[in-house]
């Protein structure tokens, strides 16, 4: 007998609403993988704090959210190629004894955007400028994406990534600043919320953005999970746009992160079974 399972989680904060450990800990058990997969309140100021009990407790393997994917890679011992080049980790991996940071968040946004409509050669605008618009922006340049247009209130970030996406990549980038409504320039083909706006409990909470601008051959993608029906994606589909919501990215995330840690892979739909249960 062996009563030590293995342990993984998520740190975020907020994570009340995040429901990220019923679908995970339901392809652990579908599966008969003896992990575990806990969600912990982490506020910035306690980051290293949770990495170092990761490690006094072995954990195999952690991911981040928001607001810690960029701040966390200081507390880890090195970065695989796509986090490298994000500058940003969404899921540790525990490799010969060292954290390790890898970015699963833009293959998995790239999939659920694939079963709707190819990016490449398409211009994108992006609202956000954290961790996962650097994952999701990066991603959509290497894939060929023609223009991403960078929507941020704050400059420095917003630019910060624009340059990562010129200097880095084929794709042309620029920025917009968000101080006033924004509206959908008619060169944007896909639009994407990369931000937490409209993320449970504060699910009313609105865009700075004019629905008025939205046409009908706009594809509007949103990253949130819970809910996954966005007073965004709401508007979209009101205008007659395709809509994307944010299930796709996290089930797929969670396949790669999954492999990462156990070496196996897990079937998207128990997942995707479960997400609908719970939310
Ligand atoms: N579906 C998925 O698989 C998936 C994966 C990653 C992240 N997410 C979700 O994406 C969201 C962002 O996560 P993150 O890790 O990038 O967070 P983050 O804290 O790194 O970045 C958040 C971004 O939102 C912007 N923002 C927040 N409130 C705003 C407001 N009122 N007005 C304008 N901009 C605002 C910030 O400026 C920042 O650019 C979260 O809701 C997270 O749950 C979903
Ligand atoms: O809480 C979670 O389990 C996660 C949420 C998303 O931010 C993902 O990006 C992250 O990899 C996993």
């Amino acid at each position: 007998m062996n009563f030590l399972s293995k342990i993984t989680g998520s740190f975020s904060t907020p994570s009340a609403a995040n429901p990220t450990v019923a679908m995970v800990e339901a392809a652990y058990k579908h599966h008969g993988l003896d992990f575990r997969y806990l969600n912990c309140e982490v506020l910035p100021k306690d980051l290293e704090a949770a990495v170092k009990g990761a490690r006094a407790m072995n954990w195999v393997g952690f991911n981040c959210s928001l607001p810690h994917k960029v701040e966390v890679i200081k507390f880890l011992d090195g970065l695989g190629e796509s986090a490298k080049l994000m500058g940003a980790v969404n899921c540790v991996v525990l490799r010969d004894g060292k954290y390790i940071g890898e970015n699963t968040d833009g293959k998995g946004f790239l999939k659920s955007l694939k079963s709707i409509i190819d990016p490449a050669g398409k211009s994108i605008a992006i609202l956000g400028a954290g961790g996962a618009a650097r994952a999701i922006a990066v991603e959509l340049a290497l894939e060929n994406a023609s223009r991403i247009t960078v929507v941020n209130r704050d400059q420095n970030k917003g630019k910060d990534l624009v340059d990562l996406i010129n200097n880095k990549t084929k794709c042309k980038s620029e920025f917009k600043d968000w101080s006033t409504k924004f509206e959908v320039p008619d060169h944007v083909q896909i639009l994407v919320n990369a931000t937490s706006i409209g993320m449970s409990p504060d699910i009313d909470a609105r865009i700075n953005i004019n629905p008025d601008s939205f046409r009908a051959d706009l594809v509007v993608a949103d990253v949130i999970v819970n809910p996954p029906m966005t007073n965004l994606l709401k508007d979209a589909k009101a205008k007659g746009c395709q809509i994307v919501d944010g299930l796709g990215m996290v089930i797929n995330q969670a396949v790669l992160g999954i492999k990462f840690w156990t070496g196996e892979d897990v079937d998207p739909e128990v997942m995707r079974k479960k997400l609908l249960e719970v939310l």
